[in-house]
């Protein structure tokens, strides 16, 4: 999200540009599940007016804000707050479709109207068994932003996070100085308890909840957390590595370590199946995958939440309308590959409990994969190069407008989100986080998107005392 200020008597407009609405767009996150009832609240909670409305071309100062996404959204909702002002926000995609409400629909709009559809290019060093080496690399174009297509998961992150970012050189990033933004836009509809409370807020336009049911899967998981000796705590409250946590999310790390990645262990049903492995090289899915179709299961999946790589996104060519050039660089960094070898011997361990083997009867695929015949299944390089062919993305790309001080040369913004070197401008979204929070990420841009409107505010004297 790009925001710009500028003064008009006149009432500028946005030439070359579709303004699809005024006022009071934001954005909705449910903890676990939104809801259909949680979106129709967000919907009249924040009306939309069209620019043709009556006034809309007189104002006396325009707020312009390029991307209507998780933190784009929460901008334009809170500027929108302040007497007076009116505030532009140009979305390149169109409203939020039905399927956005709907946990777990989201996978029907990957590749949709309402998803950019980008792939990265052909990496070197990961993605063996997919097709060209390449996979996609969803991310939402539509009035929500990528929130629109996501899996709903509302996890804050860890607040070594933040104040690692506040280290860096950014002041008043650290946790507890971001803290209040992320109970600002909270609405916290969980069970409130003593020692969590003060970390919730309530009454925020963010719906959060903890998830209404839980399947037997979902207990087994629980329960295998905990006969493997971690707590099940509020991932968003004091105590954020236990990380186990109701929405079937374990932290790998002990009790104050630091954890370096997370296991998601999801549920999925057959159409799933067929949407994760789409991708696959024919070859790879025929021998590793076919025999598994119309049986039940699930995955555990470790995902990386400090990677190493680096990567780039370069302009394809002069054309704004042709894609970027996407290259994560995946595994370019040895420790990345270690780490996921670490998480997946984990993920075995948490497979071999009594909770999931005995109780519910899971037995691991033990089908070696095509590709790494040559290593010893179940040894170190054959997990290496398990995690070759087939890691991939978990959607939270982050960093490519990083927020640093002056003495980095890779900064684009300085702390208050203002682009060096250009007056007018700042970028408030996901884009200027200096390291990747441990964790998902859209409860970070609702922050910082929080965080930013009140910057905006304060430059202009309108911040309430
Ligand atoms: C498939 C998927 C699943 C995810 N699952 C989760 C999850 O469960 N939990 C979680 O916390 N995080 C999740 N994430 C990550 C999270 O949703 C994102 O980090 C977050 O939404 C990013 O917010 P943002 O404001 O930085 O950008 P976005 O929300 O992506 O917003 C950018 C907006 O800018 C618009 N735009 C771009 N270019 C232009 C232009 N030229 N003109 C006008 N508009 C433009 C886009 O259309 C888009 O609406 C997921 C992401 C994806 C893609």
């Amino acid at each position: 999200m790009i925001s710009v200020a500028l003064k008009s008597s006149h009432g500028e407009t946005a030439e070359g540009f579709t303004i699809r609405a005024l006022v009071k767009i934001s954005f909705i996150q449910g903890d676990l599940y939104s809801t259909k009832e949680i979106r129709a609240r967000y919907l009249s909670y924040y009306q939309t007016k069209q620019c043709q409305e009556p006034g809309c071309s007189s104002v006396a100062l325009i707020n312009s804000r390029v991307g209507g996404g998780t933190a784009g959204g929460a901008v334009a909702a809170r500027l929108s707050e302040v007497e007076g002002w009116r505030v532009l926000l140009l979305e390149a995609g169109g409203p939020p479709p039905p399927e956005s409400v709907v946990p777990g629909l989201n996978v029907v709009l990957m590749q949709s109207d309402a998803d950019w559809s980008y792939f990265t290019v052909p990496q070197k060093h990961s993605l063996k068994g997919y097709v060209g080496k390449s996979c996609h690399f969803p991310l939402g174009r539509a009035l929500g932003g990528s929130s629109t297509i996501n899996w709903m998961m509302y996890v804050r992150g860890n607040r070594r996070d933040f104040d690692n970012w506040e280290a860096m050189g950014n002041p008043g990033w650290s946790y507890d100085k971001v803290l209040k933004y992320f109970k600002k836009s909270e609405d916290y509809r969980g069970v409130r308890r003593p020692d969590t409370a003060f970390y919730r807020g309530v009454g925020g336009p963010a719906s959060v909840e903890n998830k209404r049911w839980g399947t037997p899967l979902m207990h087994a998981i629980l329960k295998a957390g905990r006969q493997l000796g971690y707590d099940v705590v509020d991932p968003n409250g004091p105590e954020q590595i236990g990380f186990s946590i109701p929405d079937m999310t374990t932290r790998n790390g002990r009790r104050g370590s630091s954890a370096e990645s997370y296991v998601r262990p999801a549920a999925f049903r057959r159409s799933n199946l067929h949407v994760v492995m789409n991708a696959l090289v024919t070859q790879l899915f025929n021998k590793y995958y076919k025999s598994l179709i119309g049986l039940q299961g699930f995955t555990v999946g470790p995902m990386l939440t400090r990677p190493k790589s680096r990567g780039t996104v370069r302009l394809r060519s002069p054309d704004p309308k042709d894609p970027p050039l996407v290259d994560p660089n995946y595994l370019s960094h040895p420790d990345d590959v270690a780490i996921l070898v670490r998480g997946i011997k984990f993920a075995l361990t948490v497979g071999n409990t009594p909770a999931l083997r005995e109780e519910l009867g899971a037995r691991f695929h033990s089908q070696p994969l095509p590709g790494c015949e040559r290593e010893i299944p179940g040894s170190d390089p054959y997990w290496a190069c398990y995690v070759r062919h087939m890691a991939k993305t978990t959607w939270h790309a982050v960093g490519s407008c990083k927020m640093a001080p002056p003495s980095d040369p890779f900064g684009v913004v300085d702390h208050t989100l203002k682009v060096r070197g250009v007056s007018g401008l700042r970028v408030v979204d996901g884009s200027i986080m200096p390291l990747v929070t441990s964790g998902n990420t859209n409860a970070p841009c609702i922050m910082i998107g929080e965080k930013g409107a009140d910057m905006i505010k304060e430059d202009w004297g309108v911040l309430p005392g």
